[in-house]
């Protein structure tokens, strides 16, 4: 047969391409860190027979109606809100992502991201930056500590999981809200399953690590940040939409929390005029939570093993179903 045509939405390395090209024609957008343009996604795409695509790419109703002749999407990355899963199914497109590759790497990430906010490692850093250390003195940039508190975790999922691993580490006391409880977790990790308001009142470290769905759109909101601790710190290292941002904004600047972690923007990226990124009392990243060299490694190859096993052999590993 002749050999399926491979659009990939961004620049990947040769060399992890190469295992594969005797089966494939890869075309590929030839721009490392920028995306490809909407109008060259759709003209691409209806050449190819398979597509390798990123979060950064809509692939939605309009998109899916003009290439109902994909066999296989398979996105780079394990939450898959960018991808309209439902009418890719009606069309018999097989969708798929990168789960578990990336739990431990993403978990080390967000616990990093909690201990940066709580002891304020990136405000400090800058201190020596701007020639501002001076004397030793008692309270000077003084956080707040991450040991024996109270982490709450809202999706406790692959990652979530790894998180509170780590957490236990710390020795902290574990909440987690679940759509299903997990018994394995509650044993092994000491975890304890709390409805959401529970969750959001209760604990010091609040981490959202639950998929971007229409249950979850803003489930951070005025009223989710009313409730928690004035001393809490809130980590978002799943999706942007999850959380109202100028709610979150508010929240921050009049005090009712203490400090935000956040990986993840309602529309990224985001610059240093987003109000987020003003506050002192904010961390913010480049949604970076899978990002080590290893682990991206290991996404685009599972991305590849994807395609090949639908074209080639007993289907996809990592399906979304
Ligand atoms: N910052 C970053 O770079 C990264 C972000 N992510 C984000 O993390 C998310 C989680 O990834 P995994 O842990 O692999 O997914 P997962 O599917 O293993 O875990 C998600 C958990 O959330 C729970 N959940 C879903 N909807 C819920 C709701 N309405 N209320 C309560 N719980 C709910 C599920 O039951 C599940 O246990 C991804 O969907 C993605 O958005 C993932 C990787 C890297
Ligand atoms: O996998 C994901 O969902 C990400 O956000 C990036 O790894």
């Amino acid at each position: 047969m002749k050999k399926p045509t491979i659009y990939i939405t961004r620049k990947l390395p040769e060399h992890l391409l190469q295992p594969y090209t005797d089966r494939f024609d890869f075309q590929m957008w030839e721009k490392e860190e920028t995306p490809v343009p909407r109008d060259v996604l759709l003209a691409e795409a209806k050449k190819a027979q398979g597509l390798v695509c990123m979060l950064s790419d809509k692939i939605d109703q309009e998109f899916l109606a003009q290439n109902p002749q994909l066999k296989v999407i398979s996105n780079l990355a394990v939450g898959f809100d960018n991808i309209d899963i439902k009418v890719a199914h009606e069309k018999g497109i097989v969708v798929t992502n990168t789960p578990d590759v990336l739990s431990e790497t993403t978990a080390d990430l967000t616990f990093a991201l909690l201990m940066a906010t709580a002891r304020r490692l990136v405000e400090a850093n800058e201190e020596i930056k701007a020639n501002r250390w001076g004397d030793w003195s008692p309270y000077y940039m003084a956080g707040t500590d991450i040991h024996h508190k109270k982490i709450g975790i809202v999706g406790m999922g692959r990652i979530g999981e790894a998180v509170a691993r780590r957490a236990k580490g710390f020795n902290m006391s574990i909440l987690y809200h679940n759509r299903r409880r997990k018994e394995r977790a509650e044993q092994e990790l000491g975890a304890r399953y709390a409805d959401f308001e529970t969750l959001i009142t209760e604990a010091d470290f609040i981490v959202s690590l639950v998929p971007l769905s229409e249950e979850t759109k803003a489930l951070f909101d005025k009223n989710a940040f009313g409730k928690m601790k004035k001393s809490a710190i809130f980590i978002n290292a799943s999706r942007g939409a999850v959380v109202d941002e100028a709610a979150l904004y508010e929240a921050l600047k009049e005090g009712e929390i203490e400090a935000a972690g956040l990986d993840v923007f309602l529309h990224e990226p985001i610059d240093s005029a987003h109000p987020l990124s003003t506050l002192k009392n904010v961390v913010c990243l480049p949604h970076i939570g899978s990002a080590s060299r290893e682990t991206r490694t290991t996404m685009i190859q599972l991305c590849l093993d994807n395609i090949d096993g639908v074209f080639y052999g007993d289907g996809p590993k990592t399906a979304v179903k």
